[in-house]
């Protein structure tokens, strides 16, 4: 792959399903060593994006290249130079860890001699060369999934594909998978993207995409996402929720909501707001606090939507969808 190019570059890429509009004609450069997030609520299109990156799926129009390759001519090149961890396990569990690793070093055509000392690298990676002997079904979850992208790492492709790396795993073991994608990064210099729908893990990304529906709405690093929403989200405890939004509505002008036991509202600039609030409030606080924008809010105000919600909607319309089915 030549310096310069991207190590991932899409224009105007889409999937359609029959009717269905799943990718809607999506843009996007990666550069070579980014973590990027892609991130977004379930049926926004992320797998979908990615099995066509990985070459598993064919694009309905537009243009991919992955590692300096274009996903439907050079199908081949790509898939020699991407690793793959996937939602869905693919390990088997009558296997020991080491076995599963030269099985997948076979498939790929691992050079013999390169085949031990790799293992060792990646197994010591993950932190499981002491369990490389041990089989699979012995393995904790997280444990699993580590053993899957030493896996992904085993032929050193330039790119790591991750879909949802931490998807049911506890936040304990989702904290320490992303420190081996932030090692992983350093030790072998490649590419990784992942996606997720946890927006706490989105923040380590160095840029995230944001799809919904199909399409990109936002495209930044975090720090940029957060910084253009603008406003600060104030939590104010008091005894009379009701009576407090009339006052920040008649005072101030600004529209609040009762969320988690407080009236929660966003101003610019909330920690010079806060006194305002106090002296002009006109009702009793029992406590204030001032946070950040956080990414959900960035959600938040490019789809009108949380995730959360987002995911409710769209669990709701597949358990219509497959009762409509019966
Ligand atoms: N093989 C398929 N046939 C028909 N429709 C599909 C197929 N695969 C995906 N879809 C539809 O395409 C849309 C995008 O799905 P996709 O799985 O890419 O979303 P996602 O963002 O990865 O969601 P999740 O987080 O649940 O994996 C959804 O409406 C889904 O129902």
């Amino acid at each position: 792959m030549p310096e310069d190019e991207p190590a991932i570059a899409v224009a105007g890429l889409e999937k359609r399903f029959g009717d269905v509009p799943a990718v809607k004609g999506i843009n996007l450069t990666v550069a070579p060593g980014e973590i990027f997030g892609f991130l977004g609520p379930n049926g926004a299109g992320k797998s979908t994006t990615i099995n066509m990156l990985c070459t598993l799926l064919r694009p309905s129009a537009g243009t991919a290249r992955v590692a300096g390759h274009d996903v439907v001519r050079e199908r081949d090149d790509v898939r020699r130079n991407i690793g793959l961890v996937f939602q869905d396990p693919t390990l088997d569990g009558y296997l020991s860890g080491e076995q599963n690793l030269r099985f997948h070093a076979e498939l790929y055509g691992v050079p013999r001699s390169a085949v031990a000392p790799r293992m060792r690298q990646v197994l010591e990676m993950v932190g499981l060369w002491e369990r490389r002997s041990d089989k699979v079904l012995t393995y904790s979850g997280g444990m699993k999934r580590r053993l899957e992208i030493a896996r992904g790492l085993l032929h050193s492709p330039r790119v790591l594909f991750l879909d949802e790396p931490t998807v049911g795993l506890d936040p304990q073991t989702r904290s320490s998978i992303w420190d081996y994608i932030r090692e992983l990064r350093a030790a072998e210099e490649i590419t990784i993207f992942l996606t997720t729908h946890y927006m706490d893990e989105a923040e380590s990304a160095d840029r995230i995409a944001i799809m919904d529906s199909g399409t990109i709405v936002a495209l930044d690093t975090p720090e940029a996402l957060k910084a253009g929403v603008g406003e600060d989200r104030v939590q104010l405890r008091t005894d009379d929720d009701e009576a407090a939004i009339v006052a920040l509505r008649e005072r101030f002008g600004l529209e609040a909501v009762v969320r988690e036991g407080a009236v929660n509202f966003a101003v610019p600039g909330g920690e010079q707001f806060v006194p305002r609030l106090f002296a002009e409030l006109g009702r009793p606080i029992r406590s204030v606090s001032v946070s950040r924008p956080s990414l959900d809010d960035v959600f938040m105000s490019y789809t009108g939507r949380t995730i959360r919600d987002a995911e409710g909607s769209a669990n709701a319309w597949m358990r219509m969808a497959s009762r409509g089915r019966t």
